[in-house]
């Protein structure tokens, strides 16, 4: 057996599929044109290659080929899709909704955007993680221009109602962003039946390479406006100069293409692995399961646990398993995770958390040995508390 932990942390990156990398190499080497060089064979097969992802994504989503403006990640969709939206619509509202729940890369540029005179109306969420549809209803405004809602968590997994928000944003003709970065995929998402007019996806929570993702930017019904956030060579039809990265983007196409071939199985076979994780963790008292019990991902299972520290809880589990108590960037600070505490949690009962990131390449027996070590670890810790 391998002498490296199992890996459980799949919301926070995955592996690139073999798959994936196969599709990729090519365009790296004999392949390397560049997709907006028009005048050789070089150029035209990078741009046959892009194309063919803008399909796929498309395909994925219900959208057309015209509306995938490619980016480094969901960190920079999002930034374009928010900043952009500001900027193009201010002589509009300078008003914007979002979740208390949300990733960094939607909460920091909204937080930017109130230094720049923007009102920002952050929703909580209730217990379960889920928005408060009644809160929303209250929270528009004449001069919202903008919600932005999550479509899958990326600490509890929660899966917003998105088709609700959807038809609430458009009856009022308010344009709804939402960031998919966790659930390209995973999930089905569809832009016309939910009503989504700017999507943000990502290519490496899915087995497809980092430093690759997509904006969605509704063409028609209504057409969006944005106002770039990156000015150069005017590719992606002027919204987001910059070379295409030909290789990642490749990936990206191959990558969700997998998953959605892959997802009604797949999600059958993460649900019985979290269930098997999480009916192994009820044999102990004070566990508490964060998020809906159904309306979630099928690979996240987060987990608050009474009586122990935080920090002396991932050290424990850390020979073992490769997790994290909250997301991937925001480990790297002290703070409890918002998420959390925006559940009701206190500091203490957030910091105590450990989020299950189960994916593709995990097997039952990898469950079992994760489950058998995290039970061990914990009564340790509270045995240990109960002395001193
Ligand atoms: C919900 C969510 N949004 C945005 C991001 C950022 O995506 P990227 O790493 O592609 O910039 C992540 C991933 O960490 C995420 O989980
Ligand atoms: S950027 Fe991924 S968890 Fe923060």
């Amino acid at each position: 057996m391998s002498t490296r932990p199992i890996y459980l942390d799949c919301h926070a990156t995955t592996p690139v599929d073999e798959r994936v990398l196969a599709a990729m190499l090519p365009y790296f080497t004999e392949r390397f044109g560049n997709p907006s060089s028009i005048s050789h064979v070089y150029g035209w097969e990078a741009e046959a290659a892009v194309k063919q992802t803008r399909e796929i994504l498309a395909t994925a989503i219900n959208a057309t080929p015209e509306e995938i403006v490619f980016t480094s990640g969901a960190t920079e969709a999002n930034n374009l899709a928010i900043k952009g939206v500001a900027e193009a619509y201010f002589q509009k509202g300078q008003h914007i909704i979002t979740v208390a729940t949300e990733h960094s890369a939607v909460l920091d540029p909204c937080k930017y955007l109130k230094t720049l005179g923007f009102e920002i109306t952050i929703l909580p969420v209730q217990k379960d993680g889920l928005i408060d549809l009644t809160e929303l209803e209250k929270a528009f405004r004449p001069e919202t221009v903008l919600v932005s809602v999550m479509a899958a968590n990326n600490e509890i997994g929660v899966l917003q109602p998105l088709a609700e928000i959807g038809e609430m944003c458009r009856d009022r003709n308010i344009i709804f962003h939402t960031d998919a970065a966790q659930a390209i995929g995973k999930i089905p998402l569809d832009v016309q039946a939910m009503k989504i007019d700017l999507m943000s996806l990502t290519a490496h929570k899915v087995y497809g390479p980092k430093g690759i993702g997509a904006l969605y930017v509704r063409r028609r019904n209504p057409r969006v406006q944005l106002a770039p956030q990156q000015h150069g060579g005017g590719h992606e039809r002027g919204m987001r100069s910059g070379t295409l990265y030909t290789p990642q983007i490749v990936g990206f196409g191959k990558a969700t293409e997998i998953a959605l071939a892959e997802q009604i199985t797949e999600n059958q076979r993460l649900t019985q692995l979290r269930q098997r994780l999480r009916s192994q963790l009820s044999q102990l008292e004070g566990i508490h399961f964060n998020g809906h019990p159904t309306q979630r991902l099928a690979g996240n299972l987060n987990i608050s646990v009474e009586g122990v520290d935080g920090a002396a809880l991932l050290l424990g589990l850390q020979p073992i398993m490769a997790v994290s108590s909250g997301s991937a960037c925001s480990s790297a600070t002290t703070a409890p995770s918002h998420v959390l505490t925006a559940l009701g949690h206190s500091e203490k009962l957030a910091y105590a958390s450990v989020r299950f990131g189960i994916g593709r390449f995990n097997t039952p027996e990898e469950i079992d040995i994760v489950a058998k070590h995290a039970i061990a670890t914990i009564q340790s810790l509270r045995k240990q508390t109960t002395l001193v």
